[in-house]
């Protein structure tokens, strides 16, 4: 079998695909041309319809007085207690002292780097706090303000994970939080009404902005309360710099309790509004027979990053679509309820010996760690399950070892692709490394068939 290089999930070049300017696709784009009005049509309302419903819920709480008595133990073994509603510079300044600097993870390591995150920790088994996010209206924000549709009734598992505190100058840099497994959807921070200026938390989606300034909230109300940030983990967020006094934070990491085998979830689903609207425009597509008269094969790149194990295995990707998250998890919801079979896949864009090629699969194509080559063919890809896309390059331009056993697909993406997650760089921060847990960009493919048989292509065959 013939090696090639591969140039992991990027697609930037993809986009040139559903131009087709090459003559060779003269013959199949006939039909296309005289459908091409209502196509663009159809994919430029798709494409508006799916829109990332806010992916983070800021707000303040009141609790008991009780919940913000924290106990921790410092390193030389002492146990001390503090109540963090009306905590003294000095109680906070021996707080710091027992915290370690944060570290955070660099890819799959573990580094300490102050230029990016100024701050100082403390371990879940080094402290005890009377807050359980179950038992309090934090969960039922998350329900009810970041997850939607039926996803709000799931169960949900919320781990403490850190203590943090920043002191004046201390900063945690944009970053998105490492998965530590493939049910983990979002993070919970809590915030301390401790005197502190500045920490504002930012996040950041499709180039905005969002600007939390808990300190400013928590100066806002009367009763003792917390502030606190829920988002999904994959979202770019940044502790600004702290400007005076201490801000002490605690986080969690949020998972869906129901996805192991065995258990049985209702697929998730979204806000009635956009799904309905979404539905509503997919089932006018069908019911046109001037659309798509010969089928299609369409690709959502996914909104969010989802968390994978590192592993070659099969079932790589078998629990995404239980994991799905706002609009993602609207466009596979309503084809799945159409009847149709939306799968989801990762994309490779080979180039190398001769050619290039696309594919989705299921699985990773996993590098030798003495190449940077790793050995796939067509046969392998179609062995897979997986889709041979048809390229953006003429028949001959095709890697040695591809063959053309049957014809390339015409996959029509409906967003151009993501650029791959791992060149951004930021993506590669994430809170602390976590060996054998990685976010992948996905795509949501789905084959619609031709006019009057439109249910008659499978995706997974
Ligand atoms: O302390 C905070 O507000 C959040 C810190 C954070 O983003 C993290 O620990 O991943
Ligand atoms: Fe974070």
């Amino acid at each position: 079998m013939e090696s090639h290089t591969v140039q992991s999930e990027q697609a930037a070049t993809v986009e040139s695909q559903n131009a087709s300017p090459n003559p060779k696709h003269a013959q199949v784009s006939k039909e296309a041309a005289e459908a091409a009005v209502p196509r663009d049509e159809v994919l430029e309302n798709f494409r508006r319809m799916i829109v990332l419903g806010s992916p983070y819920a800021t707000g303040t709480l009141p609790l008991p007085p009780s919940d913000f008595v924290l106990f921790y133990t410092t390193e030389a073994g002492e146990t001390r207690s503090l109540d963090l509603a009306q905590a003294s510079v000095e109680q906070l300044e021996q707080l710091a002292d027992a915290c370690a600097p944060a570290t955070f993870g660099r890819g799959q390591q573990d580094v300490l780097d102050e230029s990016y995150r100024r701050a100082g920790k403390m371990d879940s088994s080094q402290f005890t706090t009377r807050i359980v996010p179950e038992r309090t209206e934090l969960l039922d924000v998350v329900r009810d303000e970041l997850l939607e549709g039926e996803q709000s009734k799931r169960l949900i598992i919320c781990e403490l994970y850190k203590l943090n505190i920043y002191g004046e100058n201390a900063f945690f840099k944009a970053h998105i939080d490492t998965p530590r497994g493939t049910n983990m959807f979002g993070s919970l921070v809590v915030i301390f009404p401790t005197q502190h200026e500045g920490g504002n938390l930012i996040f950041r989606t499709d180039g905005q902005e969002f600007n939390f300034d808990a300190a400013a909230a928590l100066k806002t109300v009367t009763e003792p309360s917390i502030a606190y940030a829920t988002f999904f983990s994959d979202i770019e967020h940044e502790v600004a710099v702290v400007t005076t006094g201490k801000r002490v934070s605690l986080t969690f990491n949020l998972y869906f309790g129901d996805i192991e085998p065995g258990i049985s979830v209702s697929p998730p689903t979204a806000t009635p509004a956009s799904y309905d609207a979404f539905c509503g425009a997919v089932e006018a597509m069908l019911n046109n027979d001037d659309v798509f008269p010969n089928g299609i094969t369409l690709a959502f790149p996914m909104r969010h990053v989802y968390p994978v194990k590192l592993s070659d295995n099969r079932e790589y990707l078998s629990h995404v679509h239980k994991i799905l998250k706002g609009p993602d998890a609207m466009v596979h919801s309503v084809f799945e309820t159409l009847g149709f079979q939306p799968r989801v896949y990762m994309f490779y864009h080979m180039r190398g010996f001769g050619g290039q090629v696309k594919f989705f699969i299921r699985r990773p194509l996993v590098f030798p760690p003495w190449a940077s080559q790793v050995e796939v063919s067509e046969e392998l890809v179609r062995e897979w399950g997986g889709i041979v896309v048809r390229g953006s390059g003429p028949d001959e331009d095709r890697p040695l070892g591809w063959p053309r056993s049957r014809p390339d697909e015409e996959v029509y993406w409906v967003s151009p692709p993501k650029i791959a997650l791992e060149k951004q760089t930021f993506l590669a921060y994430g809170n602390q490394a976590c060996m054998g847990y990685a976010y992948r960009s996905l795509y949501i493919v789905v084959r619609i068939g031709p006019a009057g048989k439109r249910m008659e292509f499978k995706t997974w065959v």
